[in-house]
């Protein structure tokens, strides 16, 4: 990595553009009306994702970035559950006709504190009101520390065939710092269990910058990691927003790796698994060569989604649960953040869109090529301008900021191909957000650029 341009670049609080535009532009003009009309004007023959939000977990992890909380009670988790079955029957029932499933994603919080066979229910649920292919994709995010032998069963009879661990950090002392205490068995024992039950393509979740963190203790979390084999890893540095998320101030922040030891940690990180033979995708993934996401980034087919780095090419992508976004070709929607408003939304017989986005020509022309530059490090703009009718050169106009990157030696322009410096990718974001139209540098809404 060029040290020098670090500094110049690499504290820009940027977006990591898991959507363009991003979700901080989402406003409350695209409502539950807005999103029933978009659903009802997809073509019969679409193919969906789906992508379920389960925003509840045991206990608080102080890092954690997600929309979660912390629940006791089972019945509120039985009754979220309720209210996911019903907006799938409702969002089916607006789409008037039962569209083709080819990727399925549960995320969290933590999927699995679900009742195993509420579960079972919330699939035939999806089963029921999609077409969900054979082929398709299904994947759950799961936590070690609490899956049942009965939660992998049910899973298994589900069709489940992608899990992705929370490994995040294997030292005992980082492991206390974040109240999150994890035993290398109980992860050792959840891989177990999963390939038992035929579901074989695991990815692990790791985290540089904890506190405590040091390369020592990153490279063997890594050495213990690459025991289990996993076919993918996705490498997170950590992002420390206590203003957005509360429970990060029990993290302290002189316990917290310095820029430099961040940069040291993820260097560490990505060099000791692409030594063990896993290929380095995009900005924080990782997977042997035959997985199908290494394959999708060789031949340039990886795409960028709001859970990071996908295979999936499906169009739309519809999201349930309380916070969950969702992508049409008309544009964004997400659903009501906070679980009450979501559920009443949906016991009152809505869709529980809170706010949303509707893409223009030039929205969709730029967020073809931000997604190119964030999966390819790189974009033929001549061939992406073509499609969207548009000029290169007019587009080349409109991004000022290239300049400095291109004279600092970032960023290559050979015609209309661009293609970011293979020791300036972990700027990548700079690159990205040199074409973003609606970014207002001014606003600190995102976590560090590297
Ligand atoms: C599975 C865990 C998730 C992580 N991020 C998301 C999920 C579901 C999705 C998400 N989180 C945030 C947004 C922005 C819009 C919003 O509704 O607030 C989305 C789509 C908030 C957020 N997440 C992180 C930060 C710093 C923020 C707030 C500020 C911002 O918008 O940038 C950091 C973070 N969270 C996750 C990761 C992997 C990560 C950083 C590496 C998990
Ligand atoms: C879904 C994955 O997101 C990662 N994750 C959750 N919160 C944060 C954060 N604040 N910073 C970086 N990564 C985070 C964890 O690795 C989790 O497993
Ligand atoms: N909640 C799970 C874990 O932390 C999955 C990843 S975080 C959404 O282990
Ligand atoms: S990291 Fe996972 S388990 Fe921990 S609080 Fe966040 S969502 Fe829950």
């Amino acid at each position: 990595m060029r040290v020098d341009l670090a500094a110049n670049y690499g504290e820009e609080r940027l977006p990591r553009y898991t959507s363009y535009p991003t979700a901080p532009h989402f406003s409350p003009a695209i409502d539950a009306d807005t999103y029933a009309r978009w659903l009802s004007e997809l073509p019969g023959d679409v193919g969906a994702s789906l992508y379920l939000h389960v925003p509840f977990c045991r206990e608080m992890c102080w890092y954690c970035g997600c929309h979660t909380q912390i629940v006791r009670r089972d019945e509120l988790i039985a009754a979220y559950q309720q209210t996911l079955c019903g907006e799938i029957a409702k969002v089916a029932e607006t789409i008037g006709g039962r569209i083709k499933v080819e990727h399925i994603h549960f995320g969290g919080g933590t999927p699995t504190i679900m009742a195993p066979e509420a579960f079972a229910e919330l699939m035939a649920a999806m089963r029921h009101a999609f077409f969900v292919l054979p082929s398709a994709e299904i994947a759950v995010e799961i936590d070690p520390r609490t899956l049942t032998a009965e939660m992998v069963e049910a899973m298994q009879l589900s069709g489940v065939n992608r899990a992705s661990l929370g490994v995040q950090s294997f030292d005992p002392r980082v492991q206390h710092a974040i109240n999150r205490v994890q035993t290398y068995e109980q992860t050792a024992s959840v891989v177990d269990m999963l390939r038992s039950a035929g579901i074989k393509g695991l990815n692990f979740d790791l985290i540089y910058g904890l506190p405590h963190q040091t390369v020592a203790s990153c490279l063997d979390t890594v050495r213990r990691s690459l025991a289990l084999a996993p076919a993918r890893f996705s490498v997170f540095g950590y992002a420390h927003v206590p203003a957005f998320k509360k429970h990060q101030r029990m993290i302290n922040e002189d316990r917290l790796p310095d820029g430099l030891a961040r940069h040291d940690q993820a260097c560490a990180i990505a060099n000791a698994l692409k030594e063990a033979g896993y290929v380095q995708i995009g900005l924080d993934h990782f997977a042997r060569p035959d997985d199908a996401m290494a394959v999708a980034f060789a031949q340039g087919t990886l795409r960028r989604n709001f859970q990071g780095y996908t295979t999936d090419q499906s169009e739309v992508l519809l999201g349930f649960g309380a916070s969950a976004i969702g992508h049409l070709p008309q544009g964004y929607v997400q659903n009501e953040v906070q679980i009450g408003a979501y559920q009443q939304s949906i016991a009152d017989g809505r869709l529980a869109t809170a706010k949303g986005y509707r893409l223009t020509d030039d929205d969709r022309l730029r967020a073809d090529i931000i997604e190119r530059i964030m999966c390819d490090f790189g974009a033929n703009l001549g061939d992406i301008c073509a499609r969207h009718g548009a000029e290169p050169a007019a587009m080349l106009r409109s991004a000022p900021r290239l300049k400095s990157l291109i004279s600092d030696g970032v960023v290559k322009l050979d015609g209309d191909r661009l293609a970011v410096a293979n020791d300036s990718r972990f700027l990548v974001r700079s690159v990205a957000a040199a074409f973003d139209a609606h970014l207002d540098p001014g606003k600190q809404l995102h976590s560090r650029a590297v």
